[in-house]
Formats: C-alpha cells, structure tokens, sequence
C-alpha cells in the first residue's frame, strides 16, 4: 500500500521505490529499495538526486535500516546499529546540507523514543513528516517568487531544481508553476547542464509535462541568450547555502550568476530553510563533491573524449553572496545583508 506517491518517489511502509533519474527522459524505469543500503546506493549513484529529495530519501533509509535490526532497537546494539545506518546514507554524498539536516532529524526522534514500543511507527511518522513538509515548503517558495516575475517574463534555469530535485513540486521550477498557476505566461531557457544533464533530461522533460514554454540551451549559450535580451529572471536552486550568503549549487551555475550580473539580469535562489546551513561560515567551508570522470568523457553510455585524457569533474560550484539578488525561502524573499538576514529566518 502505497503512503506516499510523487514523480519522484514512494514509500509503501517497506520499501522507497524511486523513478530511476539517470534513465529519463526516454526511460520511464523505478528502483525498488527495501534496505537503507540500497538507499545508500540510489543516492550515491543518482538514481534520485537533488538536494529536498536526497534528504527526503535519507529519512526513509532510516525508517528501512531500523526495520533491519533484529532485537531492541533500544539496546546498547540497537543504538549502535542506527548510528551506523545514519553514517552510511550520510557518506553518499557530501555537499547538499538537506541530507545530514534530514538524518540529525531522524537520528534525534530514533534516540528520544529508542525504548518505546513502537519507535519504527514513530520513526516512519517522522519521515512521511519531512516529506510532506517538503511538498508545503516548496509550494510557499514558489508563492514567494511567482511574485518576482512578471506576466511575459523569460527566466533562464540551470539544473533541475524541480519536483524531480524534490519531493514534488521544485524549489525553482515551483517557482515558475507558481506564476504560471497566477496566470502569468512564462517561458522558460533551460541549461542543459553538463555534464549530467539534468536540465535536457530532467528540466525540459518537466516542463513539457506540464505545458510551460521550454527552450533547451547548451550552457555555453546562456551569455549570448542574455546578451540578446531574452532573459528577464535567472532562478536556480541551491545545494547548501552558507550563513553568508555563499551558494552551492550545480558546476556552471557560478558562470551563470557572473553572466546575469554583466547583463544586469536578477539572480535569484530558490531554497528552503534545510538548506541553509549558518554553522558553515561561507562558500570556502562547503564540501563540493567530485564525481566520476566518465560522466565528463562519456554521454549516455557513448565515449567522446580520447581514452585516460585526464579530467576534472566538480558537481558544483560556489556563487558568491554579492551575484545573487535574493533568496526564495518559504518564509520569504531574503535580499542582502545574508549574513544577518539569513539568521533571522530562524528567529
Ligand atoms: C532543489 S535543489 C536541486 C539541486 O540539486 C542538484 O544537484 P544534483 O542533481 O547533483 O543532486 C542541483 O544542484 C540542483 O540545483
């Protein structure tokens, strides 16, 4: 029986199933996971990413690692075990803050009922909680920023911060369902976003589901598009932001915000509160994962580069606080000073 279902994954109350990302959009396939390694390994391979839903999918790794234990979960083995589950979803990937905010969440509900009869139902109830959270946040960001763009307006994306980057709806692209919901005719130029490309895939796909008005773009056109005055808005989302503004997000945004700047475009950031991270000071502090070199020399399984050429594959880059014209919280639009308007989203 299924207790939660978006496009991007279910929990059935014994196993998160996941639509497999890397096959899409020409593959509709889904991945069953019945245990928190296989979480561990949807993660880490990708098969669900983004930032919300990598943290949304960690809880559930940790609700499948507690159902795991055979004996007290409250025992001195119990204890261990769990803290053992929350390291191994932790160690998948190291630069989106939502995955370790999710699992210290669940980690603090798993030792405050650790002896009670019925932890696993608390736990689950915890995990359905982050999830469907995510839904209403995400919906209050895009509310927030649909009032930034107006009727006609062109906004360049990068990546895939949509409901597939989410438990639904998108920090970003909710921002753009948003206005289209208040009536606004929006259009839309997706990155591509290589080396993943998770804007061709994922964006575009996502966009053409829902009917918004999509061009795709290779990144290297985004300076030229904005040059010709097509983009009136840039909305991205974010991986982890620092309590100074600082944004993590995917490689090339960096060189979209420096390009937006030159053309006198707005910059804006789509994110959560999980997201924001203030016990990391800037940009400098924050992990930024480097992946395989096969996604740089290979596309969908095709080789295009000589074989050992050497390769430099960063998953993100850091934009710095003074490239972006404001942050889209669900509590609000948060412009600059960061260091201190960001700490009083939390007050
Ligand atoms: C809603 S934030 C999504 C965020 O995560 C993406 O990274 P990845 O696809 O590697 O998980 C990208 O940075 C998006 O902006």
């Amino acid at each position: 029986m299924s207790k939660l279902k978006t496009m991007t994954l279910e929990w059935t109350g014994d196993a998160v199933i996941f639509i497999d990302q890397r096959k899409l959009p020409l593959e509709e396939v889904y991945v069953k996971c019945t245990n928190h390694f296989d979480t561990f390994t949807a993660i880490k391979d990708m098969i669900v990413r983004g930032a919300p839903a990598i943290g949304a999918s960690a809880a559930f790794g940790y609700v499948l690692g507690a159902k795991e234990f055979r004996g007290e979960l409250g025992s001195e083995k119990g204890i261990d075990h769990m803290k053992k589950v929350k390291e191994k979803l932790a160690s998948s990937r190291p630069t989106a803050v939502n995955l370790f905010w999710a699992l210290e969440r669940m980690h603090k509900t798993f030792l405050e009922n650790a002896s009670s009869d019925n932890t696993i139902d608390i736990l689950e109830k915890e995990a359905l909680a982050i999830a469907f959270e995510d839904i209403e946040v995400n919906m209050a960001i895009g509310r927030n920023g649909s009032e930034l763009l107006r009727d006609g307006d062109t906004v360049l994306t990068h990546c895939n911060a949509g409901a597939l980057a989410t438990v639904d709806y998108g920090t970003a692209l909710g921002v753009i369902r948003a206005a289209v919901e208040a009536g606004k005719r929006i259009s839309v130029f997706a990155d591509e976003t290589r080396p993943y490309l998770q804007g061709a895939r994922l964006t575009a796909w996502e966009l053409m589901k829902d009917g918004i008005d999509v061009t795709l773009i290779s990144d290297n056109m985004a300076g030229w598009v904005m040059s010709q005055g097509k983009i009136d808005a840039v909305v991205v989302g974010a991986d982890r932001i620092a309590a100074n503004g600082d944004v993590a997000n995917k490689i090339g945004t960096y060189s979209v915000a420096v390009l937006a700047q030159r053309h006198g475009i707005p910059f804006y950031v789509a994110a959560p509160l999980s997201t924001i991270d203030l016990s990391t000071p800037t940009g400098k502090e924050i992990p930024i994962e480097e992946r395989s070199h096969k996604e740089i020399t290979h596309v969908q399984g095709i080789q295009v580069a000589p074989h050992n050429v050497k390769c430099y594959n960063p998953a993100f880059d850091v934009t710095p606080w003074n490239l972006v014209t404001g942050i889209i919280t669900e509590k609000g639009v948060v412009r600059p000073p960061y260091n201190v308007t960001l700490k009083n989203l939390f007050d």
